[in-house]
């Protein structure tokens, strides 16, 4: 194993901090399974957190890698992006055996309070894998019910940026996507990179894998595995200026590139395994 693991606690969250020996270090709380931060070397932070974050039992922490599972958005009748980040996670400890070799380990099953809100028997694994220059985030949910179940997920990456007048996502030119900040407009393929000049909130269906995202001279190298979705984020000054966990110019300081799969629900069959992995790489 070349992994280590130190617990500590971040403004009252109980937490792990994933060491590579090479620097790297990757921050997760179990309080949503939520991964606060990744540093491929001590002082390069890639996540954006939120100062104005509430760590509040019950709330969603704004920043990091939000868990969404089992639905995406308000595709469905559950609470906005569904229960998984708003709950705590078990940490099992460092796995050899998982489909990335060594990985950090949170467990989520379903017990009263989820089958009140979603009546299915499940397991929920959120796999996390460090390396030198990259983390790896894989989802893994379980069906342990008597019959089938559907539902929706995603990994809600914050990716820190420096000057988001600079930022270019690439991989995306040739995909139609939807416009969720226009009532889900079907919109066809834009032909270039996308760049944040406002409120941006993109559906990208049937996305293609590899995206990279240029931030002046920096290019981040984003893939995905299982997830056949990409959704791309940002509030603009209006929305994040009125939001609390947000605030006035938050927007300018990150983009979100999510791993998801939010048009076509998943249906897993009694006893199957669906996994969805995002990988981020310098
Ligand atoms: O504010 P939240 O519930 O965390 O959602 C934040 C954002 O998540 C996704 O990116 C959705 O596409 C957006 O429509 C939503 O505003």
């Amino acid at each position: 194993m070349s992994l280590s693991v130190e617990p500590f606690e971040q403004r009252g969250l109980s937490c792990v901090r994933l060491r590579h020996p090479g620097g790297a270090t990757a921050d997760v709380s179990l309080h949503g399974a939520h991964v606060l931060s990744w540093k491929p070397a001590p002082a390069r932070e890639r996540l954006y957190l939120s100062p104005n974050a509430s760590h509040a039992p019950g709330s969603a922490i704004r920043g990091g890698i939000p868990v969404i599972f089992p639905q995406f958005a308000a595709r469905g009748p559950l609470t906005k992006h569904g229960f998984a980040r708003l709950l705590e996670w078990r940490f099992a400890g460092l796995r050899d055996a998982t489909p990335f070799g060594e990985s950090a380990v949170f467990e989520l099953d379903d017990d009263e309070h989820t089958r009140s809100l979603w009546p299915h028997r499940f397991g929920a694994r959120l796999h996390v894998a460090l390396s030198a220059d990259a983390l790896q985030v894989g989802l893994e949910v379980i069906n342990r019910d008597e019959s089938p179940f559907a539902f929706t997920a995603a990994l809600h990456t914050y990716l820190r940026v420096a000057k988001l007048a600079a930022v270019e996502l690439c991989g995306l030119e040739s995909t139609p996507y939807e416009d969720s900040a226009r009532r889900s407009a079907p919109m066809p393929a834009s032909g270039a990179p996308v760049r944040f000049e406002g409120e941006l909130d993109r559906v990208y269906a049937n996305a293609p894998r590899a995206l990279g995202l240029r931030d002046g001279d920096a290019t981040l190298h984003l893939d995905a595995e299982g997830f056949r979705d990409t959704v791309v984020w940002n509030p603009g000054a209006t929305l994040a200026a009125s939001m609390g966990d947000l605030g006035a110019g938050e927007h300018l300081r990150f983009v979100c590139v999510e791993a998801g799969t939010v048009v076509d629900p998943v249906t897993l069959a009694p006893g199957e395994r669906w996994l969805g992995v995002q990988r981020l790489r310098e």
